[in-house]
């Protein structure tokens, strides 16, 4: 704070003959005041005597005439009236400086005052400010903290939603299809019995009718037979008695009385016979009439059985009808399961970052990481913290922190990180294009995450391709699959044929923007048609590229290789026509080696290795951060072969591999952060 007396006025501070030796401030100019006391000093009032003696003195010694001194006297006189005046001003003035000098006094100790009074509101202020920063800081704080609990909370509430979804999903579809499956199997089983039953029902029934109809063609026959016999025999009995009653008539006319009585016992034999014969008639007709009544009765047992095989074959056409009625609810069930399916994808994200650490021997010296609590939301992201410890002079720490999908430790085998990402294979089946990568830098465990003859991601993945679409291909659901494969390799941008390698043919790659489909110019294509002819293609492929690794310097760790699946479908019920590509891909080693420090063709590769794979995080982290904008697919070959199985619903996975050796510590973070890039926060 300044003082009172600052620079100017401490200056004006003088002493004065009245006030004593006290000092009074004044509001003069230093000039003025230099005046007035110089002119104060030149004339005094006590020294008026001193002057007039002063003048009769100088009047006697210098000889002056008496009008001079005369004169002489009264411009002293004047003088004197002169400094009478001004002692007089001088005295108000110097009332007037002390008065202003105890208005100055007082204008000070207010001044002093307020000054106080100043500070004391800046210091309050000063706490003001204070304590409105420390709020804001712990308001703040609070607000971070409630909204990152809010963030665990809603993400907690949507994975249970999801996983809840997901489970609810799987029951109704289980209880649904087994349901369905039990009672098409159960009708299928009526339906063959009742099939069963009324093919021995009608072959009991026709060989019964047949027997029928032949014992009734036996009988009438037998009966017509005997009928035209006793009708024939009667006839010619008839007429034989006819014709001897004739005769006998005429005898008797001829004879007159003399043989009628021997003639009439003739006669009555003769009417006995007919007799008898006309008995034997009418039995004949009863019998014919029991074969007809009976002929009858087998004409209405089969008209019964015809009603009944009637009802069968309407039964038969109603479970028919149940049957095709289930399975087009099976059909509508499945597509309700691929969009379930494909909208639980979408919730996951299309975009997926696992990272896998390789598993090295016990005694290496190792980076420490903290890994996350496999506990935790299987879901939510998980984060790896990395430290790298300096034992130089400061031992100072650096800590690293990255996120990803899922980190897998060292203990978690292949088995454990393909049920992580087996969902995708489904996607791919129902007409979603799938790309899985492997980066890493040489020696982190790319092949042996990708193509383990056993459990690497492509044996289980074709594996799984065939699991699922044999639960498709039924008589239920009606889908049928086409499986089809390509093995390529891209190394210093061109593209080989793993499947034909000594072909000399140039590969084009020509894209069908319309249909979104990829080609490429004389490529072997093989139908897949089981998972151990395609582990065989693999096994072969692998052997190739070792043999040639060891030939040129390990070229399988600079190209990358891509086992390229087709999977077409279609189903016969619907007419629903689906086709997916699942890309596997091994990249190359992702060492930085530096370009000034190699040249001729080890310059080229590693050109082209730096650009194919920052191309491939462009790309992706492109994709990832904005879908709008232009994605650099032309920025390499196998961006550019990747178009259309990149983006748009297609599902990206990238296993970034990292070496948990101290020696790889630089080589690790690298691949971590080209990771995050690619597995940036999609923005809105
Ligand atoms: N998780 C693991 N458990 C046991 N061994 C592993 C694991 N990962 C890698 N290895 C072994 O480490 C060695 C190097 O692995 P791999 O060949 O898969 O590395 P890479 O990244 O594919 O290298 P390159 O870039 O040369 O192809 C192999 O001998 C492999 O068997």
């Amino acid at each position: 704070m300044s003082s009172i007396y600052d620079s100017e006025d401490k200056e004006n501070v003088v002493r004065t003959g009245l006030g004593g030796s006290k000092p009074i401030q004044t509001n003069l100019s230093p000039q003025r005041l230099d005046k007035r006391t110089k002119q104060s000093k030149q004339v005094p009032y006590h020294h008026t005597a001193k002057m007039r003696r002063f003048t009769s003195t100088m009047n006697k010694s210098s000889g002056l005439t008496i009008s001079e001194v005369h004169h002489l006297r009264q411009q002293i006189n004047e003088k004197e009236r002169e400094i009478d005046s001004l002692n007089t001003s001088f005295i108000s003035l110097r009332t007037q400086v002390e008065s202003q000098t105890l208005n100055n006094f007082t204008v000070e100790s207010k001044y002093l005052q307020l000054e106080r009074q100043l500070k004391e509101l800046k210091s309050n202020v000063e706490k003001l400010n204070n304590f409105e920063e420390s709020s804001m800081r712990e308001l703040q704080h609070k607000f971070e903290i409630s909204s990152q609990e809010m963030m665990v909370k809603h993400k907690e509430r949507l994975n249970s939603r999801k996983e809840e979804i997901a489970t609810e999903i799987d029951k109704i579809l289980q209880e649904k299809q087994s349901k369905y499956l039990n009672a098409i199997e159960k009708l299928n089983a009526n339906l063959k019995s009742f099939q069963e039953k009324k093919e021995s029902l009608g072959n009991e029934f026709q060989q019964r009718l047949e027997l029928a109809r032949q014992e009734f063609k036996d009988r009438e026959k037998a009966l017509q037979e005997n009928l035209q016999q006793v009708q024939s025999s009667n006839e010619e009995t008839s007429a034989s008695i006819k014709h001897s009653i004739d005769s006998l008539r005429s005898k008797i006319n001829d004879l007159t009385d003399k043989s009628i009585p021997s003639k009439q016992k003739e006669y009555a034999k003769y009417e006995s016979i007919a007799q008898q014969l006309k008995s034997k008639n009418s039995d004949k007709q009863a019998e014919i009439d029991s074969a007809r009544s009976e002929i009858q009765s087998k004409s209405d047992l089969i008209s019964e059985l015809d009603g009944k095989a009637k009802l069968r074959n309407d039964e038969l056409s109603r479970m028919k009808f149940e049957i095709k009625r289930m399975k087009m609810e099976l059909v509508d069930q499945e597509t309700k399961r691929r969009k379930l399916h494909a909208q639980l994808q979408d919730l996951k994200g299309n975009i997926r970052v696992f990272c896998r650490i390789r598993a090295v021997a016990a005694e290496s010296k190792l980076i420490k990481f903290d890994l996350p609590d496999e506990d935790l939301n299987e879901d939510a992201k998980q984060e790896l913290s990395i430290v790298k410890e300096n034992v130089g002079i400061f031992n100072s720490a650096n800590s690293y922190k990255f996120q990803f999908d899922k980190i897998f430790s060292m203990n978690h085998e292949n088995e454990c990180i393909f049920e992580e990402y087996s969902q995708l294979i489904q996607s791919c089946i129902d007409g979603s294009n799938v790309c899985v990568f492997a980066y890493g830098q040489t020696g982190s465990g790319k092949t042996f995450t990708m193509s383990h003859p056993v459990n690497g991601m492509i044996p289980l993945s074709i594996k799984k391709v065939f699991d699922d679409i044999k639960e498709l291909d039924t008589q239920e659901q009606q889908w049928e699959y086409e499986i089809n494969g390509k093995f390529i390799e891209i190394y210093n941008e061109n593209i080989i044929d793993l499947l034909n390698p000594q072909s000399s043919e140039k590969h084009e790659i020509k894209h069908d923007d319309v249909n979104c489909k990829t080609t490429i110019t004389n490529i072997t294509t093989v139908p897949i048609t089981s998972p151990s002819q395609a582990n065989s293609i693999l096994e072969q492929v692998n052997k190739r590229r070792s043999t040639a690794a060891t030939k040129s310097n390990d070229k399988s760790s600079r190209s990358h290789s891509i086992f390229i699946i087709d999977i077409k479908g279609s189903n016969k019920a619907t007419g629903v026509k689906t086709f997916g590509t699942l890309n596997l891909i091994d990249l190359a080693g992702s060492e930085r080696i530096s370009v000034s420090q190699v040249e001729g063709d080890r310059l080229k590769e590693t050109q082209a290795i730096n650009k194919s794979l920052s191309a491939v995080g462009d790309v992706i982290s492109s994709l990832n951060l904005n879908q709008g904008s232009h994605i650099p697919y032309r920025n390499s070959k196998l961006t550019y072969l990747l178009k259309h199985s990149l983006g748009g619903n297609s599902k990206t996975l990238m296993f970034v591999n990292i070496s948990p050796l101290s020696a790889n510590f630089n080589e690790t973070i690298n691949s971590l952060r080209f990771a995050t890039k690619v597995n940036s926060t999609k923005l809105g």
